[in-house]
């Protein structure tokens, strides 16, 4: 074919880093913890709770995978911490890493190297695969045995090299002369009798497929990663059908002359002209139509949307009526609030008429036992071994802050354990780590204890009057916890009724 498939390979591996990247905190999410029938189970796959949201969540990952709603929005609405993220990094597990699949925080768009529209359009298009089938020859078989003859030149590095390799199949057994290029890059695969190997004709790529069952009796010396496989059948050399996929916005970059393949690596790939999209999509539609391709459409998952402004919205409205749109998963905590760039106020600041072409999923606070459950899962994904009373008290405290905050508890308070020479966190260290690190609401009480002595502040005497009552009540190392102020009744720039 030519430039844009021969280089699919590499970015394939690239993209799947980024996407190792982001989901950390979320790394404890195998899936939505559904089962066949697409009910979800009370605990499973790293999930807790949620089980309206994660069902919903289920029907949208079978409508993706049957191709029924390509174009097509959703949103995740809910408060801090209910695990809207979560849910959305469910779904990408549930589609498998074959489905593209992105995710930016609104935030992320205003930047001063690209238009926010531009932003989001490189968003569209890294969410939407192309996948491309070829037709290669191949010579593929179990090396029987590798031959190098050095010719010695003027110098050591200059030496030419030949050789030969035998290669056969249960039916045949063939010798090929090698030269100075094959014998390096069989080299640089480690490539030895008994191992099975796919040479592609056009550009001489080796690829090692593992190592011959019927010489498996030198497993001890190829330790226990080599794949063992079978003697392949048939002929040597053969034609075999290659699968490739690349996401658009790869194809753009890789033919947008100024950037270039690199800007890949860098992530610096500037304003792409809208010439050279419409060139590509005309491209990929022959293609398409052809035979040769057919795109996979992707999920684009848009943390924090709120933060979009009235521009966005009009370009994801625009965006969705594609043909080649991925489906949009959009995620807040926000209430009824302004929709930037305007004087107008809306449910989560999305504007309505955009609004009505979504299909909305609500999530809800967790319980107690829940929330428990959830922080126990991520002391296990982070190998954190707890006591039960370090882990009731920790779940007072999510449960009295927040879920994310008891989150960052585990991990310091893990810390301060093994500065102590100990392998299991006691109640001792979670409280050490709780009157070090000050949660939202008594950050916010602070303030208004001290916000006099704080350059330019804006709250009034009132206000203040209101975080003196508030700073009555206890910790939640307190015993008498009757005190307690809920989060949501102090204002904190998360409040989901701003
Ligand atoms: N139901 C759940 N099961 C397992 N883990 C969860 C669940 N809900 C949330 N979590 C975990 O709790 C942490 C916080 O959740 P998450 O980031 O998904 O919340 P959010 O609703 O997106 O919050 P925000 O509105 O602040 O962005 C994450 O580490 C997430 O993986």
């Amino acid at each position: 074919m030519d430039k844009f498939s021969s280089l699919s390979t590499k970015f394939e591996e690239i993209r799947d880093f980024t996407r190792v990247e982001r989901i950390g905190a979320h790394s404890h999410i195998r899936g939505l913890g559904l089962n066949d029938l697409l009910e979800p189970k009370e605990v499973s796959q790293g999930m807790v709770g949620q089980l309206q949201a994660r069902k919903a969540a289920g029907i949208i990952v079978q409508m993706i995978r049957e191709g029924r709603i390509a174009g097509r929005a959703v949103l995740i609405a809910g408060q801090p911490g209910t695990g809207k993220t979560a849910l959305a990094m469910g779904m990408a597990q549930a589609l498998g890493s074959e489905t593209p699949f992105t995710k930016i925080a609104g935030s992320e768009l205003f930047s001063l190297e690209l238009s926010k529209t531009e932003a989001l359009n490189q968003a569209f298009r890294r969410s939407i695969g192309v996948r491309m089938k070829e037709e290669v020859e191949i010579i593929e078989g179990e090396v029987v045995e590798i031959q190098v003859d050095r010719q010695v030149g003027s110098g050591p590095m200059t030496g030419k090299k030949s050789g030969k390799i035998i290669l056969k199949t249960t039916d045949m057994e063939t010798v090929y002369e090698l030269g100075n290029k094959m014998i390096d890059s069989l080299a640089r695969e480690n490539v030895s009798a008994g191992d099975v190997i796919s040479i592609d004709k056009s550009t001489g790529k080796v690829t090692k497929l593992g190592h011959s069952f019927s010489k498996s009796r030198d497993y001890d010396a190829m330790g226990s990663a080599t794949r063992i496989v079978q003697c392949p059948e048939g002929e040597i050399q053969r034609m075999k059908e290659v699968v490739h996929q690349v996401t658009l916005h790869e194809i753009d970059v890789i033919n947008s002359r100024q950037q270039g393949f690199l800007a890949l690596f860098s992530g610096d790939t500037g304003e792409i002209k809208n010439e050279i999209r419409e060139q590509i999509d005309e491209r990929i539609t022959d293609w398409i139509e052809q035979g040769k391709a057919e795109l996979v459409p992707g999920v684009l998952f848009i943390d924090e949307v709120h933060m979009l402004d009235i521009e966005c919205f009009a370009f994801l409205s625009r965006a969705l009526e594609s043909e080649m749109a991925p489906v949009l998963v959009m995620a807040t905590n926000r209430g009824f609030t302004r929709i930037r760039g305007t004087n107008y106020r809306a449910p989560h600041g999305i504007p309505i008429d955009l609004l009505d072409r979504l299909l909305i999923i609500a999530t809800k606070p967790y319980s107690e036992k829940e929330l428990k459950q959830i922080i126990q899962i991520r002391c296990e994904e982070e190998d954190v071994n707890l006591t039960d009373d370090a882990l009731s008290l920790l779940t007072t405290i999510g449960m009295e802050t927040s879920l994310r905050y008891a989150m960052y508890t585990i991990t310091s308070a893990a810390l301060i354990c093994a500065k102590r020479r100990s392998t299991q966190v006691e109640t001792e260290d979670v409280k050490k780590s709780y009157s070090l690190f000050v949660d939202a609401k008594r950050s916010t009480q602070f303030l208004h204890e001290y916000q006099r002595e704080y350059l330019f502040n804006e709250v009034d005497d009132e206000e203040v009057g209101m975080g003196r009552r508030s700073s009555t009540s206890k910790s939640p190392l307190d015993p008498s916890k009757e005190e307690f102020h809920s989060v949501s009744e102090l204002p904190t720039s998360m409040d989901m009724s701003n």
